[in-house]
């Protein structure tokens, strides 16, 4: 097995020769702004040491990454009566498809589409404000990464704000099956709130460290949630995190991942690391090109997959 140092340093120079970064999302204008060029990875190992390479220190925008955190909280909230309002299958479709929830009679497919983060997110409302909401989420995240830098870019929540017609849409029709319980920009105020967190690779990748080591923060030894939910959020990430291209990057990768539109991806060994990587080009299904590259080339290399022995 290869050395880890060595190994980041090898996939950084690699990406640094890219050519083809994808593109980045203009759908939210403020995300249109981010140069391409930008690369960071950084391993936050369960024995408490942290590696990093590129731009590792410089905060983007998580968008979608957030909502493996929302989903971390309402089931601490509510438990398992989540999956009442919410299912547990790969949608197949884009992150932001409506087509599936007439049929589906306002169920979501899974926590980790667009439409499915929303119902989570009201159920984080419940019992709040909207700024409260959003409070506890952002301490939540800086608690999880010991460092109270994250902030909330409010400039990508007022631009998605402005933009979100097709979230206003899914929040609407989610309403009138009574899968909503708030009203829809409510709802929808604290979503695009969580998902303009900014933050660095460095300060996801500690983050996620609680998926990586069974539920426990294994910086102050927390329980966060339990083992088997750590698990369970695990199987989410792999099956659903990266929407109609997750089967390919389990094919690729072989380890839980949940990408965002910002271009960052947060990744987990069970048992051994968690990893976050930040490139804002994004493939045909709106996930990181390199990023997934990076993981692809790094998950190889170290032998790390939930398939192999
Ligand atoms: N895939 C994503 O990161 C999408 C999140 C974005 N805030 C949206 O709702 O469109």
């Amino acid at each position: 097995m290869a050395e880890i140092e060595t190994a980041l340093a090898q996939v950084a120079a690699e990406m640094a020769e890219a050519r083809d970064r994808g593109s980045v999302a203009t759908y939210i204008p403020q995300l249109g702004k981010v140069d391409p060029q930008r690369f960071g990875i950084a391993v936050a190992m369960n024995d408490g040491r942290v590696f990093a390479e590129g731009d590792a220190d410089e905060p983007f925008s998580i968008q979608s990454v957030s909502k493996v955190f929302t989903l971390t909280l309402a089931l601490g909230k509510i438990g398992d009566s989540l999956w009442q309002r919410v299912g547990r299958e790969p949608s197949g479709n884009p992150f932001n498809s409506i087509v599936q929830l007439e049929h589906e009679h306002g169920i979501p497919r899974n926590p980790f589409v667009n439409a499915g983060a929303i119902v989570v997110t009201d159920v984080l409302l419940a019992g709040h404000q909207p700024r409260e909401a959003i409070g506890e989420i952002l301490r939540f995240v800086q608690f999880l990464c010991d460092d109270d830098s994250v902030y909330i870019d409010r400039s990508v929540a007022a631009s998605e704000q402005a933009t979100g017609f097709r979230n206003y849409a899914l929040a609407n029709y989610m309403r009138s099956f009574g899968n909503l319980t708030h009203a829809p920009e409510m709802a929808l105020g604290v979503y695009f709130h969580h998902c303009a967190f900014a933050m660095t690779c460095r300060q996801l990748a500690l983050a996620g460290r609680y998926l990586a080591n069974g539920g426990r923060h294994s910086g102050t030894g927390h329980t966060v949630i339990s083992t088997e939910r750590a698990r369970r959020i695990n199987a989410l990430m792999l099956t659903c995190g990266h929407y109609d291209g997750s089967g390919e990057f389990a094919f690729r990768v072989g380890i839980p991942g949940k990408s965002g539109v910002g271009g960052g991806i947060l990744a987990v060994v069970p048992g051994v690391a968690s990893i976050a990587v930040w490139s804002p080009g994004l493939n045909a299904n709106g996930n990181s090109k390199l990023g997934s590259l990076a993981l692809e080339r790094l998950a190889k290399v170290m032998n790390w997959s939930v398939f192999a022995p």
